[in-house]
């Protein structure tokens, strides 16, 4: 079985967002594959991309790479047996807000938002990992590494803190 995340960007400058999705998911050797298109602009191509994935008999998830008005999410949650995860592209401009269009789905719809990316990446380890025991391995190894750091961080502090007991 050879799970994969598709990614799905609804430009090509959400290139660099969608690279450092790219890290996590080649720490955890999860394959991967990046598409462009926009359901604002190219709707008819992007189901036509989203059919193209309907039959696989691998599991998949998508991640969506949606800057300003995110359709894009919602759109291929529509149209898709597969989950979705929206993880838009952070904008200061006109104070964050585009982050809403993200957040405020009709009802029939389940794409949740991580603005993190490689926190995009581990939801989607995780959903696959469901069906993939080396894939699960993997992320637990992954994820012990925070810990052990957190423990290396926790004994660095301690030791200058002057602490008696
Ligand atoms: N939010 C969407 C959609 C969509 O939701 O269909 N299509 C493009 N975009 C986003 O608009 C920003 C600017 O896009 P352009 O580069 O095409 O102007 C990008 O961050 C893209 O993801």
């Amino acid at each position: 079985m050879a799970a994969k995340v598709v990614i799905i960007m609804g430009s090509k400058g959400d290139r660099g967002h969608a690279e450092s999705i790219v890290k996590t998911l080649q720490e955890l050797n999860l394959p991967y594959e990046l598409r462009v298109c926009s359901a604002h602009k190219a709707t008819r191509r992007l189901l036509e991309i989203l059919e193209s994935y309907e039959g696989s008999s691998d599991p998949i998830v998508y991640i969506t790479i949606a800057g300003r008005s995110n359709a894009l999410s919602a759109v291929v949650d529509a149209n898709t047996r597969f989950p979705v995860i929206a993880c838009p592209p952070y904008s200061d401009r006109f104070a964050g807000m585009d982050v809403l269009s993200s957040l405020r789905l009709p009802s029939g719809i389940a794409s949740p938002t991580i603005l993190e990316p490689d926190g995009a990446a581990l939801l989607a380890a995780k959903m696959l990992a469901l069906f993939d025991q080396e894939l699960a391995q993997r992320l637990a190894s992954y994820r012990e590494r925070f810990a052990a750091e957190l423990e290396r961080a926790d004994a660095e502090v301690r030791g200058h803190g002057g602490a008696s007991a």
